[in-house]
């Protein structure tokens, strides 16, 4: 392996301490303890272990976590409601919905139905349409956790070619307005995109959200890249033992390696990175909604 491994899980430790910071600051001077709202519909394990991990965290920067579990079959009407209390619950400064919603909840409703404020996720089409006209918003936390890993270690990014494989809502468009926003020059690939391969070798920011277990190989990689794996597959590992599993990225991480100037690793990379992004969110939230000064680099 040649390239540089862009460590997420420090740098996620690194931000996560500034926002401990920050809310023991909130706590001493103001006497506002920041809290977020995580709501879980249905039994789905992966979810489930997210949304875990998110209210450990949340705890241990010092943050109030409500944690609200709601079944399976929960009606569109209950799940608003709960929304509508959250909304004027001045204890809480942030909501999260953990996405996907079972099939019969209707997904765009139920985000629009968040105060933009409290909206930690940035799904909000309020949020959308702000970042996407370069106004103060709250910026969806994986690709804000990209970012603040580009900058790191790149610097400045204008001028530099980004290409995005995935156009989701939650992924691909918003991570594609934070690299045009730094003014790079930005390709957002897809399914239907024509000789894929050749687009991403024109990238000197590759970021791979696809859904698709390793499909960025070396030979799609520019030399020198830096690559941004956002995937989280979890594949059969017959090596590890019968039935047993690992995560991999989208990306094929030994042959991109070979490759590229730099990389991330999956696991260990975008994800916690994600995390502790859903935090800082918490916090500048919280700032704002007192009207104080938001902390300086959590944000886009
Ligand atoms: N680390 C983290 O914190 C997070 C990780 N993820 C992970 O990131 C990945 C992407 O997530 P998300 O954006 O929600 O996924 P979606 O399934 O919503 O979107 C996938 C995108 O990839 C495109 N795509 C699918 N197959 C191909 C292909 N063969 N060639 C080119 N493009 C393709 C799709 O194109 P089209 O639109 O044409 O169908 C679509 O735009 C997943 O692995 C997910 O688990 C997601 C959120 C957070
Ligand atoms: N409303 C909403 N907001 C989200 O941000 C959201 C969501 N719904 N639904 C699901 C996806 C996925 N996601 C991840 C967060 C952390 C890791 C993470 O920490 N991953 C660890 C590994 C975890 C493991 O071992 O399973 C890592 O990459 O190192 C992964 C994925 C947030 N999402």
């Amino acid at each position: 392996m040649s390239a540089t491994l862009i460590d997420g899980k420090s740098f996620a430790a690194g931000v996560r301490d500034q926002v401990a910071g920050h809310v023991a600051r909130l706590k001493q001077d103001h006497g506002i303890t920041p809290g977020l709202a995580v709501v879980l519909v249905g039994e789905d394990p992966a979810s489930a272990v997210y949304v875990r991990s998110k209210g450990k965290q949340t705890v241990e920067v010092g943050m109030n976590s409500f944690e609200h579990k709601l079944p399976a079959d929960t009606s569109e009407e209950t799940l608003l409601a709960l929304i509508d209390q959250l909304n004027t619950d001045a204890s809480v400064h942030g909501i999260l919905v953990q996405l996907p919603l079972p099939d019969h909840l209707n997904s765009d409703l139920v985000i629009n139905a968040i105060a933009p404020e409290k909206d930690v996720d940035g799904f909000h089409v309020s949020n959308v349409g702000l970042l996407g006209t370069g106004q103060k918003s709250m910026v969806p936390c994986t690709p804000l956790g990209c970012l603040m890993m580009l900058r790191d270690h790149l610097g400045d990014l204008s001028g530099l070619n980004a290409v995005v494989v995935g156009r989701s809502n939650i992924v691909g468009k918003p991570m594609a307005q934070l690299l045009l926003g730094d003014s790079c020059t930005v390709t957002i690939a897809h399914s239907r995109t024509k000789d894929i391969e050749m687009v991403c070798r024109q990238a000197d920011i590759l970021v791979a959200a696809v859904g698709r277990a390793e499909m960025v190989t070396g030979a799609w990689v520019k030399p020198g890249a830096t690559v941004i794996d956002v995937g989280i597959n979890r594949i059969d590992a017959p090596e590890k033992g019968a039935g047993k599993t690992r995560l991999v990225g989208d990306v094929h991480f030994a042959s991109a390696a070979e490759v590229a100037g730099a990389i991330t690793p999956v696991p260990g990379g975008v994800g916690p990175m994600t995390i502790a992004c859903l935090l800082a969110n918490t916090v500048t939230a919280c700032c704002r909604a007192h009207d104080l000064a938001e902390p300086e680099g959590l944000t886009a």
